[in-house]
């Protein structure tokens, strides 16, 4: 066998991303990021499990065509219809007009709205299967994982499951493709980052997942983005399951906002505080030039939460209004949460702060507020804030 053909009749024929700039228009992707596709080849029939966006066909159509030669392609199953991972559909049909689609009710509605695909489809609900002489693929419905069609994949022989962006972390591959010719050092990270930007709203759709499948003997895991892991399978669920149930180190992200300097001086002054109480993993990111997706990433990993912003035009600063709905929509939970914020002329925004967050199941703590700049009562009360949060988490 090779590096991409890594279990018998399973080749790996997806492509890497290393051009696009933000991963769904959102999220920095400066590590890249593949999108998995996988050619099952049985004694009679043939099988594409999903695809890549169509920007890439032509490079999917070739590793296609270097397994299969001049033989059919008889399947695409799609796990998930985003457009990542569906792009190439409409192109391979043309390429393969005998192709029969395979796919959940879901997803023939999505096929028809996005491609107008209607015609070729076989709808499978959970547990069916599909023989291809030799090779049994058996269909696992997942919903939001992230998206109402997501599925999974698993194929009995080899014990692949093909499990949709579930288990997936950005970053893009570097010739190898199994965990086990490569070193997997740089995709920890790019999976906690990943989950954080895309999967942590439906920790609730991991966990009925994992329950759903752990009968099953498994030897890969393929998602739709990143490495397919064998060696370090357990280690990758065992993240999975601990994100999903908000699990997180002993640790401390202060982010903030500051447009001239007094919100990042009091950040600065809480993250020292938190260092003399003896918290060692303290991160420190301003929101101004820190993707997002980084600061999620480090409040998925840590439980401890503090967030700095200004009052503007009346509001809460923008940039802190966008991580505080990206937390809320995360459903986060099981942190312990403080804030601070500064004002001018109208005090109140720690007040705003702390309401975004209601109903997360979070612990919070006495919000500090300051006027203009830090005067000697206001660091008493951030150290307070600081040592708050020390003994907390
Ligand atoms: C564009 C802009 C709008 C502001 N709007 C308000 C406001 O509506 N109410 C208020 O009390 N302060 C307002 N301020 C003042 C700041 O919130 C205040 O000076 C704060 O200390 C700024 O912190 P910083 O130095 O970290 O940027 C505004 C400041 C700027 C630059």
């Amino acid at each position: 066998m090779s590096i991409t053909n890594f279990a018998p009749g399973v080749h790996y024929v997806g492509v890497n991303d290393r051009t696009t700039e933000l991963f769904e228009e959102l999220w920095m992707i400066p590590l890249g990021v593949t999108y998995n596709s996988y050619l099952i080849v049985g004694n009679e029939k043939t099988a594409l499990i999903d695809t890549v966006a169509e920007g890439f066909y032509l490079e999917l159509e070739a590793n296609i065509k270097a397994v299969l030669g001049d033989r059919r392609l008889d399947y695409i199953v799609v796990n998930h219809m985003e457009q990542d991972h569906s792009g190439s559909i409409e192109l391979l049909k043309k390429e393969y007009p005998e192709v029969t689609i395979v796919g959940n009710a879901k997803t023939a509605d999505m096929l028809n709205g996005f491609y107008g695909i209607n015609q070729g489809v076989h709808i499978v609900k959970d547990g069916d299967s599909l023989d291809l002489g030799g090779k049994t693929l058996t269909f696992y419905m997942t919903p939001m994982l992230h998206w109402p069609e997501t599925m999974m994949t698993y194929l009995t022989q080899e014990g692949v499951l093909f499990s949709g962006d579930a288990f997936g972390c950005f970053g893009a591959l570097a010739g190898a493709v199994v965990d086990s010719d490569l070193n997997p050092g740089m995709y920890w990270m790019e999976m906690y980052r990943y989950y954080a930007a895309i999967v942590a709203k439906y920790g609730i759709s991991v966990k009925n997942a994992m329950k759903k499948l752990a009968a099953l003997n498994l030897q890969y895991i393929a998602s739709t983005h990143g490495p397919v892991w064998h060696d370090n399978l357990q280690r990758v669920v065992g993240i999975y399951a601990d994100l999903a149930e908000w699990k997180a180190e002993k640790g401390v992200v202060v982010a903030y906002a500051s447009m001239h300097g007094n919100t990042a001086k009091a950040a600065e002054l809480v993250a020292r505080r938190l260092a003399e109480k003896g918290v060692k993993n303290v991160v420190l990111q301003n929101l101004s030039n820190n993707d997002i997706s980084y600061v999620l990433m480090n409040m998925a990993r840590y439980n401890g939460i503090i967030i700095g912003g200004t009052t503007y035009n009346a509001e809460i600063n923008p940039r802190v209004a966008l991580l505080l709905r990206a937390l809320k929509g995360s459903n986060a939970q099981n942190r312990i949460v403080g804030c601070f914020g500064c004002y001018s002329w109208a005090p109140g925004v720690t007040k705003k702060m702390m309401t975004a967050l209601d109903g997360l199941k979070v612990t919070t703590l006495e919000p500090v507020e300051f006027k203009q700049s830090v005067g000697a009562d206001d660091l008493s009360s951030l150290n307070a804030l600081a040592d708050a949060m020390a003994s907390k988490i």
